[in-house]
């Protein structure tokens, strides 16, 4: 394997915002750090850490690993962004408003050492409104936009394991994902590298806990089982569903973790390669997602016998407010770390 050196990328001071935040919050950052070798432009992670005189001191050093815990299992949080696996306006900065909360207050009272989140390539989307991308009929090739699973969950997968040699270990952590992040995270989580085609990659570090927001679980029931509420978005994601994992819908249960065999995922559980904690929140008002894949997935948990799978309240409003407020996806992870 191609050696990555990823020295070139130095931590920096900076500011995030939430709207609900009176000012910024200073914070220092790593931003879009690579983690393949010739990664395309999605293809890297950000790591955002509070303020305090060691990580101050850190600042124009160069990214080699993330700061000593000290004494304290003070837990890190690792981020999947949403955007239905095609929208290059939603990345992984979209969790600055939620850094701006977790590390708005002063310094023992962060409970979080450190954030990090993970861009990784997309689906072709044609039909978006300022940046539409068709790779047959494109002037200029982008292979960042031209992913179809399971390169999303491989990416996530490598980002996983640059952040191992960082220092991330077992249970140091909690993986939340938005949406079709949710997703994501699940897959990467729920069945092992070699399930996703990647024989040389180790298993990701174990997160203490998986959190998923207004999460996509069931691919075919996006399709076929959306229920009244939601029956009119039935076209468009066939169509987002078609360009992310491909127009032959008989591979798209097996890509659904919601669908993935209860079995493989309480063995999972059992030798310790995926958490015994699973918080799922999902909006009432959410425009864009049913409360069945929350409840589908939900119950695919329990029936394996994952041990502790809670139902998560803090999720409300619009389908995107989790992570454009902020506080609604920082106080879900405050819920996930007190559970554990
Ligand atoms: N602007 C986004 C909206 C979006 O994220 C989305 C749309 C439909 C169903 C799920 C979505 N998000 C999941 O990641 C898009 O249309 O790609």
């Amino acid at each position: 394997m191609t050696s990555l050196d990823t020295s070139a990328v130095r931590w920096r001071a900076a500011e995030v915002s939430a709207p609900r935040l009176g000012r910024p919050v200073p914070v220092i950052v790593a931003r879009d750090i690579p983690y393949r070798p010739d990664a395309n432009r999605f293809q890297n992670l950000s790591i955002y850490l509070p303020v305090t005189p060691e990580t101050s001191a850190m600042i124009g050093a160069p990214v080699v690993s993330l700061p000593d815990s000290g004494p304290d299992p003070a837990r890190g949080l690792v981020h999947v962004h949403g955007g239905a696996w095609r929208d290059p306006n939603l990345t992984a900065r979209s969790i600055e408003p939620a850094v701006a909360h977790a590390f708005s207050a002063a310094g023992d009272a962060i409970p979080l050492r450190a954030v990090a989140s993970l861009n990784y390539s997309l689906s072709p989307f044609p039909t978006h409104p300022e940046l539409p991308y068709e790779p047959a009929t494109a002037e200029h090739p982008d292979p960042a936009r031209e992913a179809v699973h399971p390169a999303h969950v491989r990416d996530v997968l490598h980002g996983l394991d640059l952040l191992r040699s960082y220092g991330l270990a077992d249970d140091s952590y909690v993986l939340s994902g938005h949406s079709c992040g949710a997703c994501i995270a699940f897959q990467a989580i729920l069945r092992s590298p070699r399930d996703h085609g990647l024989d040389a990659v180790p298993e990701a570090p174990r997160p203490a806990a998986l959190l998923g927001l207004n999460g996509l679980y069931d691919l075919p029931a996006l399709v076929h089982g959306l229920g009244a509420s939601h029956q009119h978005l039935r076209d468009e994601y066939a169509m987002l569903l078609g360009h992310a994992f491909g127009t032959d819908q008989s591979r798209w249960p097996a890509a659904s973790p919601a669908r993935f065999d209860p079995a493989g995922i309480g063995e999972r559980v059992r030798r310790g390669r995926a958490p015994a904690l699973v918080v799922l929140d999902q909006s009432s008002e959410d425009h864009l997602v049913p409360m069945n894949q929350r409840e589908t997935m939900e119950a695919r948990l329990r029936e394996a016998g994952v041990p502790r799978v809670v139902t998560g309240h803090r999720c409300t409003g619009s389908h995107a407010a989790p992570w454009e407020q902020g506080h609604m996806l920082w106080d879900s992870v405050q819920d996930t770390l007190r559970l554990l």
